[in-house]
């Protein structure tokens, strides 16, 4: 029987934890570092405040926020994959981080009230659900009104030329690092498939405003590799 796009994702996930983190740097020459950093910039997270990471993962993007939000502030990292929170629990315990907790959950029915968070962020996630639209509404849904949605992603490049070497960077050389380095060639063959088939950055923003957000921006990073989309839940008047 064949498996849905759920149970690949979550077997994938379930057997790259213990090289996620290695492999990440190593595909990405590290980017996806200043990516995150300038993302951070740009949400101008404010301490005290409660933040909600979807897809998790290792952690990074919770860590960021723990330290953003301060001690008064609260952080819960949300993931389907144990392995990966695993990783991530041990990265917490090592950095000493009190104020952030890392809980097993599906991205595609938050295990929250509405309007819980100030910030909800999804860091190379969104191509991994099944139903983009259907995540982006249940981001949308435990926002509070004037919080901030943000997801950072891999996109299509809009380069002339750069656009067909990442293709090629794609199809031939980073399953090659994935075999080499992790013996998981079928499983780093899914970040190029979920890359390719992934909305570029101005059908993602149309599908942030379909799914309720306001004020939607984006902006492009490496020639459109990666792009960060911010939304916001209006205010009520
Ligand atoms: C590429 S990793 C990104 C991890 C982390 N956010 C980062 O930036 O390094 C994608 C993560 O999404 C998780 N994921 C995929 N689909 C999910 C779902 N439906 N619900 C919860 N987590 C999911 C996977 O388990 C994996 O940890």
């Amino acid at each position: 029987m064949e498996q849905s796009k759920e149970e690949k994702v979550h077997r994938v996930f379930e057997n790259i934890y213990h090289k996620y983190d290695k492999m990440n740097s190593i595909i990405s020459f590290r980017q996806h570092i200043r990516w995150r950093k300038d993302t951070m910039k740009i949400m101008n997270v404010q301490k005290g405040k409660r933040a909600l990471d979807v897809c998790c993962g290792t952690g990074d993007w919770t860590i960021e926020l723990s330290k953003a939000v301060g001690e008064k502030g609260e952080v819960i990292g949300l993931d389907f994959s144990k392995n990966m929170l695993k990783v991530g629990k041990k990265k917490l315990a090592k950095e000493k981080i009190k104020n952030a907790k890392l809980i097993h959950g599906n991205a595609m029915e938050l295990p929250f009230p509405d309007n819980s968070f100030d910030y909800v962020t999804i860091g190379f996630g969104l191509r991994n659900v099944p139903d983009y639209m259907k995540v982006l509404k249940e981001m949308y849904r435990v926002v509070k009104p004037g919080g901030i949605v943000a997801c950072l992603d891999t996109s299509q490049p809009t380069m002339f030329g750069f656009k067909q070497i990442y293709q090629l960077y794609f199809r031939y050389i980073m399953p090659f690092f994935g075999k080499l380095f992790a013996k998981s060639y079928e499983e780093y063959s899914w970040l190029q498939e979920s890359t390719f088939k992934f909305p570029n950055a101005e059908k993602l923003k149309v599908m942030f405003e379909e799914a309720g957000y306001s004020n939607v921006t984006f902006k492009r990073y490496f020639g459109g590799v990666a792009a960060l989309h911010i939304g916001y839940k209006q205010e009520e008047n």
